[in-house]
């Protein structure tokens, strides 16, 4: 399913009315009969109170439908106004007038004091404040009565994105509403799926108000929910070379996990043979962790980090290989980071880098555009803000114009790693990728993330299919742990350890509650 901007929305309305001849009210009444469908299905209307809070705006409009719909059903509501009624337009106006004329209370609020009476009596709340059209922080009369709304312990229904979450950044303009459910209008906006917004929707639904499929897949719209297709069937002629070989060049003195979640990882997700490229020294003690490894002994420097001798063998290793995976626990010791500046350059197959190495081509980033074979980073936000050179808060704010602009200047795969990671392709698509926990924000996960990826890559999918596909196996073995083990408490281990589970899941069918979960909004 895409996933578009508060423009491209907009874009799509005034296609739809103007192209298409939808009348505005056509719109709205479909966005307000499908949100009154899930009000119906979640709390039941006949016989019940409701309370609908509506903005100024066409958001507003939306909740007038709603109120109607809400009487017609046997339900009793108030709806306050927020907003002056005279500055209502077009099919907002339309439907102001029309409730004007029911039998229903229709209050213009001035004092959040008020509210008091209603909130406390119903069965639950519409939040028809703000929709797309959020442009400033929220403050004063609508701060107030947001606030009393989220300490209502009521239900709410937010219609098409919780007031006061920003529709192009999931950002919290200054307040917003925490809903039970939201129904969002045409597609999600990019606000109602990434965090913290996306925390403040509840159960979230999609309705296409009529909108033509054409309108709603067109290759313009950039964003999309992570859903990678199957990993080719295993050949039952299989041999461990057609399954992918990759070289992991990771490790340094008293960096003993990386390198082996990373290594490990790569057959644990069902790739065919790992090497590791470490520290001589190091390799006993992580030949103990993984005895399925093979390892290729490197020279070392004094502080027991790769040294540069090591440049042309593992240049020609690398060009041998499937994926070369650079960076899980190198160290930021200058010659082992002159190293990498020099192997990212001339590595001649597709080369993932993560961790230290991500450190090393931040000040080296022509090298990276040097590069003939693509390339994948796996940042997460403070890299980002290294590799981008924007500011973290600067990301936070637009984490997917950012990737878009850093994997085009790159020319490289960008997986932005946090709650929901984003994966970014040099030509501006990105991907949303919906699996995945709490849980997982502990060391080493980066590095088992950097073998999956790997290892789908191994296994036969296109390049960007397998980083997408590797991204949703690491959320999925992820959720399987935490179902089985909790989210609080578990390590890089049991991420690796539910591997094979992700992926046998994934090949025989997820279970019932993660595909909807993976699978974004529901369709109304
Ligand atoms: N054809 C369409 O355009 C359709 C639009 N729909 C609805 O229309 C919404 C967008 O409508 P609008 O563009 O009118 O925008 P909104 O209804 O989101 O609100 C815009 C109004 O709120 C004010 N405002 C913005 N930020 C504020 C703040 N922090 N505090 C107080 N006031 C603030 C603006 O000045 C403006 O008056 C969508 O979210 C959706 O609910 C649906 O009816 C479907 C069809
Ligand atoms: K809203």
């Amino acid at each position: 399913m895409r996933v578009c901007s508060v423009r491209e929305m907009r874009a799509m309305d005034r296609y739809a009315i103007e192209k298409l001849a939808i009348p505005e009210e056509i719109l709205m009444e479909n966005a307000g009969l499908a949100s009154a469908a899930v009000l119906n299905r979640e709390i039941g209307i006949p016989g019940r109170r409701f309370a609908v809070f509506c903005g100024g705006g066409n958001n507003g409009g939306d909740g007038f439908v709603v109120a109607r719909k809400i009487l017609s059903d046997g339900g009793s509501v108030t709806v306050f106004l927020l907003s002056d009624p005279e500055k209502f337009q077009g099919a907002a106006r339309t439907n102001l007038e029309i409730i004007k004329r029911l039998p229903l209370s229709l209050v213009r609020l001035d004092s959040p004091e008020r509210i008091r009476g209603d909130v406390a009596h119903c069965h639950g709340i519409v939040d028809a404040i703000l929709g797309t059209g959020l442009d400033r922080p929220v403050g004063g009369l609508f701060k107030e009565v947001i606030e009393r709304i989220n300490a209502s312990g009521k239900k709410v229904l937010s219609l098409d994105i919780p007031s006061g979450v920003n529709g192009d950044t999931g950002e919290i303009l200054g307040v917003a509403v925490r809903a039970d459910y939201t129904v969002t209008f045409g597609l999600p906006k990019i606000g109602n799926l990434l965090y913290p917004g996306f925390a403040r929707g509840g159960k979230l639904h999609v309705c296409h108000i009529t909108f033509p499929p054409d309108l709603q897949t067109g290759e313009s719209i950039r964003v999309r929910i992570n859903t990678p297709p199957p990993v080719p069937p295993r050949d039952p002629d299989a041999h461990k070379g057609s399954m992918g070989e990759a070289l992991f060049i990771a490790g340094a003195a008293n960096y003993f996990g990386a390198p082996c979640f990373a290594a490990l990882s790569f057959l644990k997700a069902g790739g065919g043979y790992s090497r590791l490229a470490a520290p001589a020294s190091m390799i006993p003690a992580m030949a103990q962790r993984g005895g399925e490894i093979v390892f290729v002994p490197q020279r070392e420097t004094a502080a027991g980090s790769l040294s540069e001798e090591n440049f042309e063998a593992l240049l020609a290793l690398s060009s041998t290989m499937d994926m070369v995976v650079l960076g899980p626990g190198l160290s930021l010791e200058g010659e082992t980071q002159a190293l990498v500046g020099r192997l990212v350059r001339d590595i001649p197959v597709p080369l993932l880098i993560d961790g230290d190495g991500l450190t090393a081509i931040a000040s080296r980033l022509e090298q990276i555009r040097a590069r003939k074979a693509p390339t994948i980073l796996t940042p997460h936000l403070g890299e980002m803000a290294r590799i981008s050179g924007k500011g973290i808060p600067d990301i936070r704010r637009n984490r997917i114009g950012v990737l878009q602009e850093t994997a085009a200047d790159l020319r490289a795969l960008i997986v932005l790693k946090g709650a929901h990671s984003l994966i970014g392709m040099p030509d501006g698509r990105v991907s949303v990728n919906l699996s995945g926990n709490a849980g997982m924000a502990t060391a080493g996960s980066g590095d088992v993330l950097t073998g999956t990826i790997a290892a789908m890559y191994g296994q036969g999918l296109p390049l960007d299919e397998a980083v997408c596909k590797g991204v949703f196996i690491h959320g999925l073995s992820g959720d399987l742990a935490a179902e089985s083990r909790g989210e609080d408490g578990m390590t890089a281990s049991d991420i690796l350890e539910f591997l094979p589970e992700a992926r046998r899941a994934d090949r025989a069918g997820l279970p019932e509650h993660l595909r909807r979960r993976y699978a974004g909004p529901e369709v109304l």
